[in-house]
This record gives structure tokens, sequence and C-alpha cells, in this order.
């Protein structure tokens, strides 16, 4: 029967990456998204511009608002402090299937938690459920409809504290126009745009960093 292509790139990183190296498990998967299949995660380019915003960050909390295979969540786990969390949100059980063995391949497990459902039913549930207060930094990376919507409700539930940074992908393709918008022209933002290309290739993407002044 046909694989997917999760499926696909899990048996690329058994086959390529070496248990417990989070940065070889973020190799192997931009080797088979750039010699076999696209797929999306924010990839190699996008993923420089990612690891300077969480080392500059150093966050104690994160959140990762898509999942998909994991690829963002190894490649942010790999570079945070000792004690530090990531809580990530997936809608989709497959992928959330897939990405629980890309984590524990990468020997992550302890460092992050993968939480399976909307996005938009687990954000109000934080702080009784895992105990968060506030996240340091947030990753959106989902479906580009939900972004907007999504930093609207953790604004209402206290999840962001003055310093807090938002870090949105594909913020020019798909593109997230709303989003983009509001946060912009928002008062209580302080924003910035790393201009980049969409994953694996020549299509101007980017990133829009965010900064809640409380
Ligand atoms: O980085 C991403 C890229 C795309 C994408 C799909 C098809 C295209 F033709 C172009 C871009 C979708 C995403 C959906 C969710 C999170 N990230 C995405
Ligand atoms: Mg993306």
């Amino acid at each position: 029967t046909q694989t997917t292509r999760p499926q696909r790139m899990l048996a690329a990183v058994q086959k390529s990456a070496t248990r417990g190296d989070p940065r070889s498990v973020v190799k192997a998967i931009d080797q088979f998204c750039r010699q076999k299949e696209w797929a999306m995660n924010v990839g190699d380019e996008k993923g420089c511009i990612l690891d300077s915003v969480v080392t500059e960050v150093n966050p104690a909390t994160v959140l990762e608002l898509g999942t998909y295979c994991a690829y963002s969540t190894v490649r942010i786990a790999s570079l945070l402090p000792p004690d530090a969390k990531l809580i990530t949100l997936e809608f989709n059980p497959h992928n959330a299937a897939i990405a629980r063995q890309v984590i524990a391949w990468a020997g992550l497990g302890d460092k992050i938690q993968l939480v399976e459902g909307p996005s938009g039913d687990w954000i109000p549930k934080m702080k009784e459920k895992f105990g968060i207060e506030t996240f340091d930094l947030v990753f959106l990376d989902h479906w580009k409809d939900r972004y907007l919507p999504d930093t609207k409700l953790m604004e209402e539930c206290g999840l962001l504290r003055k310093g807090s940074v938002l870090l949105a992908d594909n913020v020019i393709c798909p593109g997230t126009p709303d989003y983009l918008e509001y946060i912009r022209n928002s008062p209580r933002y302080k924003s910035q745009y790393f201009r980049s290309h969409l994953e694996y290739t020549k299509v101007e993407d980017g990133l829009e960093k965010s900064v809640f002044l409380g």
C-alpha cells in the first residue's frame, strides 16, 4: 500500500540521522526535501533566521503552532536551555504520529510536549493543563487563517507578557495578510520582517518577528 510523504520523511531520518543527534535529524530532513520531495518544513534558509531568534530570546517556555513532522520543533528544542519547555500543537493525527517518532529519534522527548487537536481549543487550557503562565516565544507555522484568531486568543488568555516574541512563518507565501495588517498596525507590538524564501525554493517568503509590548 502507498506510503505518505511524512512516512517517507521519517524513513529518511531513521536511515540517515544519528539517534540522539537533533542537528543530524534537521540535516536529514533538509536533504530529503532538497533531493527527493518538497515538504512544508520551515527549511534551512528560514531555519537559520529561526535559530538566531531562538538564541537571542533564550526562552524558558516556547509554544509552536503547527508541528507537521517536527522539523522546526527539533530545530528549536536543540537550542533551548536545560530546563526549558516546548509545547507544540498539531491538528492532524497522522502528522502528530510521525512527529512523535521524529522527536524520539532526536532524543528530545523530555523537552518537547506534543499536543494533538485544534490550537483554538488548547490555547485557553495552557495554564490549567500544562502549568504555563506565559510564553517567552511563540512560533506560528500552522494554517494561515488561524494566525490572527490564535494571536488574539493568546492575548485574551494572558499568555503573552511584556517582551514575549511571536515569530510567524509564511507571511508572504502562502501569506497571512490579516495577521500582518493587525500586528504591524497594533501599538501593542513592535514588528520586524525577515525577508527570505519559501523552503527549498527561490520563491519569496519571510518571517515576521513581533515583540509584545504589554
Ligand atoms: O511553510 C509552509 C508552506 C506552505 C506552502 C504550501 C504550498 C505552496 F505552494 C507554498 C507554500 C504551507 C504551509 C502550511 C502550514 C505551515 N507552513 C507552510
Ligand atoms: Mg511554514
